[in-house]
């Protein structure tokens, strides 16, 4: 039986893709051999011996602690794209509201009925107060063009917005999701200068960290409104409130509160809905599974934050699955070892992503256990599995 640890609420969708008779499930297992975690922190988890995986049901994978699991050999899946509309569809209520002041006006109407004034005497009166400009023909930045950023700049160029786009590291799949009429800047100081609304859609990363500072801010339109459902950390908080404080940013959006923010004018806070539909939570939850389950059972890795995409059908008596460093003859020793013991290799892949590389070799014949643990003795090798 696999021991799935289960953190944060995941979606039935996917939890009843685990089969009752070879996965136990729930918040409670120990020595689990996957977790499946939405924003849970994990930085400072303890991973058992046992833990083979993680499966983030989602995108950010910020909580978790990749450097650690790659030197323990855990691989760590994420679900790219499962909750890419439900954020586009935020972003547009969020550039609504930081144009239209539908949040004010609301609180105003509440504000009154509280007070005992009936409210529809004062309505056509107190409305000036939050007019606000039309989305159409205004220009919209886009900061990172990946599975959210590019659905949101297309819904943009229909909404009948000029559209800038930067993104250093593009990738030829999300430049050809991307409508013709979205301009892709190399510097980001062009974005900066013509948008009227900017919305970032990048990974918290220390490279990311406050990017968005008292010098980017400086380099915006006076009176741009700015999004953020990307991550707190990616803006500089203090430079964001002295911006709102003299004006020069008009409005900011975010999903990520805390109480500065918060008590800030002109700060419009959510808590971290942007993939909170039904619709998102089921995609996110069944491909994390389905990644998770591959994984354990196969060997397979489809999309995984640490290590290369390797998927093959299976063939032979066993699998053997070992991650070890990015070094030459990792290859020819793994299979010096196999061919010595007069094994066939039926079919083997062998990739790398960045410091890691994960090899994995389909057999003619079961190995003797002693094989497995020479395999797993040799330098550089991280982890060994055989799976039959
Ligand atoms: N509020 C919420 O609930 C949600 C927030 N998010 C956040 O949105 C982020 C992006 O998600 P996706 O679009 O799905 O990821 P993605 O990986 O598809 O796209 C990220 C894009 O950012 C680009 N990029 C990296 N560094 C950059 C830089 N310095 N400047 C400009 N572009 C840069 C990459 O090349 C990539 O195209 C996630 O990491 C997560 O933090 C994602 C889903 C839900
Ligand atoms: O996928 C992401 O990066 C998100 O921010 C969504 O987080 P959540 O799964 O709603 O806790």
């Amino acid at each position: 039986m696999y021991q799935i640890k289960i953190l944060n609420k995941i979606s039935p969708v996917g939890l009843e893709r685990f089969e009752s008779d070879r996965y136990t499930v729930g918040s409670e297992v120990a020595g689990e051999d996957g977790i499946v975690v939405r924003s849970a922190p994990l930085l400072d988890y303890e991973f058992p011996e046992s833990l083979l995986a993680i499966a983030r049901a989602g995108v950010g994978v910020n909580n978790i602690p990749i450097d650690r699991c790659s030197e323990a050999g855990v691989a760590v899946f994420s679900t790219p794209g499962a909750n890419a509309n439900a954020v586009k569809e935020l972003v547009l209520c969020a550039m609504l509201m930081s144009s239209r002041d539908v949040d004010g006006s609301i609180q105003w109407v509440r504000e009154q009925v509280k007070a005992g004034v009936e409210v529809s005497t004062v309505v056509e009166k107190g409305k000036s107060a939050f007019v606000g400009p039309e989305l159409y023909r205004k220009t919209l930045g886009i900061i990172g063009l990946g599975a959210i950023g590019s659905l949101v700049a297309n819904m943009a160029i229909a909404l009948g917005m000029d559209v800038y786009g930067y993104d250093p590291y593009l990738s030829v799949n999300a430049a050809l999701r991307l409508d013709r009429h979205v301009h892709v800047v190399q510097d980001i100081r062009e974005l900066y200068k013509r948008a009227d609304y900017i919305t970032v859609h990048i990974h918290y990363t220390p490279q990311t960290k406050q990017m968005i500072d008292e010098k980017a801010i400086a380099a915006m339109k006076r009176g741009v409104r700015f999004i953020n459902l990307a991550r707190g950390e990616i803006v500089d908080d203090e430079a964001m409130i002295a911006a709102l404080d003299s004006g020069w940013v008009a409005a900011y959006m975010t999903d990520f509160p805390n109480n500065a923010l918060v008590q800030t004018p002109h700060v419009v806070a959510m808590s971290h809905l942007g993939a909170s539909t039904p619709e998102s939570e089921q995609n996110c939850a069944a491909m994390a599974v389905d990644e998770l389950k591959d994984y354990l059972e196969n060997g397979n890795i489809h999309n995984s934050v640490n290590l290369p995409e390797v998927v093959m059908e299976r063939s032979g008596l066993m699998r053997l699955c070992v991650i070890h460093k990015n070094v030459p003859a990792m290859l020819a020793n793994i299979t010096a070892l196999l061919s010595r013991d007069g094994i066939n290799v039926e079919n083997l892949s062998n990739k790398s992503k960045g410091d890691l590389a994960y090899t994995m070799v389909d057999l003619g014949a079961p190995l003797e256990q002693r094989v497995v643990d020479e395999v797993r003795q040799l330098a550089n090798v991280i982890r060994v599995r055989a799976i039959l």
